[in-house]
């Protein structure tokens, strides 16, 4: 089911220098959606993401999430607002063990306050202890907490690019941005992640923001898809119409084909 507005992106652009990375961006989210950003090499999918969550301020247009302008905010305060994000190359802590990385992210959310944390005051062990817990069992949902005292570094790399998404997720985000999430991944490895995908966002009630170069995944899972192709919105719509769109081949030529 789909709701609400929860993203809405007007005429946004950004400038690096002289160059228009994106340009004159539109585009929104509802509450429940799980939406698909493709395009080329170089389109601008990342610069997007980046000005989503307060990495770039765009040079124009403005940004609302959950009713609030984003304008000015810094990543860790869009984060609380409710946005998290996977990052296409991984950026775990790699020397933490895999429930360590859980449970920093948890932290930047947690309840108990600094004070009773300094004083060590029983809230602060009941709230560390149920942090641990709920960290745990946000490794079980990825097949990971067999996994949870490994270094992060030590994980087969596909297992690496689940822990990303368990520890966007263990911020408890309304919206979900993940930059290709399958990137290296064997086809296996991909189903598997497109069904985790689909089962999170049942189970977290998400909205989910996909930057994929995978089609098939895309294809398979997203409700609407935007194509950017040089900093430009060129179409938006479902996956049929996307497929089928002449603009989204042309810019797709010469690269595999959209199947
Ligand atoms: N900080 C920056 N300074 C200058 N140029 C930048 C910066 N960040 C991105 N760009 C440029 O913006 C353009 C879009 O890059 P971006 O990484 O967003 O593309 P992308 O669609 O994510 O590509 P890919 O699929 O290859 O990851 C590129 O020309 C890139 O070089």
């Amino acid at each position: 089911m789909t709701g609400n507005l929860l993203i809405n992106v007007e005429n946004v652009g950004i400038q690096f220098g002289g160059l228009k990375a994106v340009q004159n961006v539109n585009m929104f989210l509802n509450q429940g959606e799980l939406v698909g950003l493709i395009g080329p090499n170089g389109a601008g999918k990342t610069t997007t993401f980046n000005m989503l969550t307060g990495v770039y301020q765009p040079t124009f247009g403005t940004i609302t999430f959950d009713g609030k302008n984003l304008k000015g905010l810094k990543p860790y305060q869009v984060t609380k607002l409710g946005m998290s994000r996977t990052f296409q190359n991984i950026r775990l802590f790699k020397d933490l063990s895999v429930l360590d990385n859980v449970k920093v992210a948890n932290h930047n959310i947690a309840k108990h306050s600094i004070i009773s944390s300094i004083f060590r005051l029983p809230s602060h062990f009941s709230g560390e202890a149920k942090m641990e817990q709920e960290s745990i069992e946000f490794l079980k949902i990825f097949g990971l907490d067999v996994y949870k005292d490994e270094l992060a570094k030590n994980l087969p790399y596909g297992m690496q690019r689940r822990l990303e998404i368990a520890r966007a997720l263990a911020a408890k985000p309304q919206l979900l941005l993940l930059d290709e999430p399958a990137a290296g991944m064997n086809p296996q490895e991909t189903h598997d992640l497109m069904e985790l995908i689909a089962f999170i966002r049942k189970e977290f009630n998400l909205t989910i923001l996909l930057i994929e170069h995978d089609m098939h995944l895309v294809m398979g899972i997203c409700e609407r898809i935007y194509v950017l192709d040089h900093g430009q919105l060129i179409a938006d719509g479902t996956p049929e119409e996307i497929r089928n769109n002449p603009k989204v081949i042309e810019a797709y030529l010469g690269e595999e084909v959209v199947d």
